[in-house]
């Protein structure tokens, strides 16, 4: 119909006729917008509500960190009342989570009523405004706005996927998108409940992180940077790296394992630690065994009063390594200057091999020594694997373990069912007669050369298994 109204009005009016009638509508359509450009004016000068905008993206494309905790608070808030929902799966353990779908949201906060909506601009930018009364600008201001960023960033943490990073090699760091780390979610099962150890000690740990994670005030007041250093030590088996995924999970952050191996030198482990992002664990397994730390550091301070500059600085470009002092300066220095939030963690099978300066407190906070499976420890794997809180062998097994070396893992391996029917009795009666067999080989090895053999060299970790 259009076309056939516009091709009759070509055909009937004559040109000049038409620039009129453009001209005339033109005008009218700009009187318009003025009337509607002024009232806006009259309107936004005696109306008694406020518009605050929290953009997306700042200057230079800056992502805005408040717009998304808002965004997760008002996705979250009153689902109940909701008319559209968007369900996520965040974890597979965790199932579905819904969140609320609308582009408007009205809240309550102290009696103030606000209404949040989310602008979409014609480039695509999305803004949430917030409009209230003037009545109540000082608490929204004052409070309310802080209250909802907070909010949406401990919603964010609670249901955020945890993530395990490991760094690229850096031959590939040109190779593959410039990117210092590549990553995969992180779905470890293991938690404080199920890790066999001293409960003592465990609740030791546990009040220790529940300090750190609520610890943001207490370290600005004292003036420390928020981070904290944990040495987990102890024979092979004995639950470090089942810990570190036991802590992830009980703060639910991040994991970076770190290689120090994959690494050419003190710059480029900088650049790697730089890069990660605060609620993070940064990991090294096996300091002993990824850098040779100590005797390096002892050679240099002998050798530097003999050799002359020239010499020395060639040794530097051989020995192209990771040293100790830049771990230690990184720990003490850009360590604290950048990021806040974060824990490191190392684990070492032989505590004795490592330089005292790497492990004194305040670069490690905290010394965790997991050792050898006790009757506390036993007692949780049994609940673990067995359901079970009491049996006739309990005793004989307690006394066993007194005196036997066994790893919490080799226990573990041994009451793990063979079959769907878990026969508890057989089970214990295998456990109790490999602890008589460990303990007669202990005390022959004992009696032959005083120690157990120790097995050295770099395991394939944990974490590493899962690339
Ligand atoms: N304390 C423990 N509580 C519960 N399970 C444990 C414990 N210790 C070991 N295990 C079991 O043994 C397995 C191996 O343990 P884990 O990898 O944590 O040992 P590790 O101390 O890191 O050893 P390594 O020094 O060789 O790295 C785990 O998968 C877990 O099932
Ligand atoms: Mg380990």
């Amino acid at each position: 119909s259009l076309f056939f109204l516009w091709a009759t009005f070509q055909q009937m009016f004559p040109d000049h006729l038409k620039i009129a009638i453009k001209e005339f509508l033109l005008s009218t359509l700009q009187q318009v917008s003025f009337f509607q450009r002024f009232s806006d004016h009259i309107i936004t000068f005696f109306s008694p509500y406020v518009v605050i905008s929290i953009p997306e993206y700042e200057e230079y494309y800056r992502f805005n960190h408040a717009f998304a905790a808002i965004d997760t608070y008002l996705g979250a808030k009153a689902i109940d009342k909701a008319h559209k929902l968007k369900a996520s799966q965040v974890k597979e353990s965790k199932g579905l989570v819904l969140k609320r779908d609308e582009a408007k949201v009205r809240d309550v906060y102290q009696g103030v009523h606000v209404w949040w909506e989310i602008v979409t601009s014609t480039d695509g930018y999305r803004t949430q405004k917030l409009t209230f009364h003037r009545r109540g600008l000082e608490i929204v201001t004052g409070s309310y706005i802080k209250y909802v960023v907070e909010e949406g960033i401990s919603i964010e943490a609670k249901t955020k996927k945890m993530k395990l990073f490991t760094n690229n090699p850096s031959l590939n760091w040109e190779t593959s998108k410039g990117s210092l780390w590549r990553h995969i979610d992180f779905e470890h099962p293991a938690s404080f409940k199920t890790l066999a150890m001293d409960p003592a000690k465990k609740q030791e740990v546990l009040n220790d992180l529940e300090a750190f994670r609520n610890g943001k005030e207490y370290y600005k007041k004292i003036g420390k940077a928020w981070k904290r250093g944990y040495l987990l030590y102890g024979p092979p088996g004995t639950g470090k790296s089942t810990m570190i995924a036991a802590i992830a999970n009980h703060l639910n952050y991040n994991i970076y394992d770190l290689e120090l191996t994959a690494i050419q030198n003190n710059s480029e482990l900088r650049k790697l630690l730089t890069a990660t992002s605060s609620k993070s664990i940064i990991v090294i397994e096996d300091i002993d065994c990824s850098v040779d730390l100590t005797s390096k550091r002892k050679k240099r301070e002998g050798d530097l009063s003999v050799k002359k500059y020239g010499e020395q600085g060639k040794e530097d470009q051989n020995q192209s390594r990771v040293t100790l002092s830049g771990l230690l300066n990184f720990i003490d220095g850009i360590w604290s200057a950048c990021g806040q939030e974060r824990i490191i963690i190392f684990t070492t099978n032989h505590m004795e091999k490592l330089d005292p300066a790497l492990i004194r407190r305040g670069r490690m906070d905290m010394h965790i020594e997991l050792s050898y499976c006790s009757f506390e420890a036993f007692k949780v794997l049994a609940k673990n694997y067995l359901d079970l809180d009491s049996h006739p062998l309990f005793s004989e097994i307690e006394s066993l373990l007194k005196d036997t070396k066994m790893a919490p893992a080799d226990v573990a391996e041994k009451m793990m069912a063979k079959n769907q029917n878990i026969d508890v009795d057989g089970i214990l009666d295998d456990l109790v007669q490999s602890l008589e067999r460990r303990r007669k080989e202990q005390r022959g090895d004992q009696d032959d050369d005083g120690h157990k053999k120790k097995s050295s060299g770099k395991k394939l970790g944990m974490f590493r298994g899962l690339f």
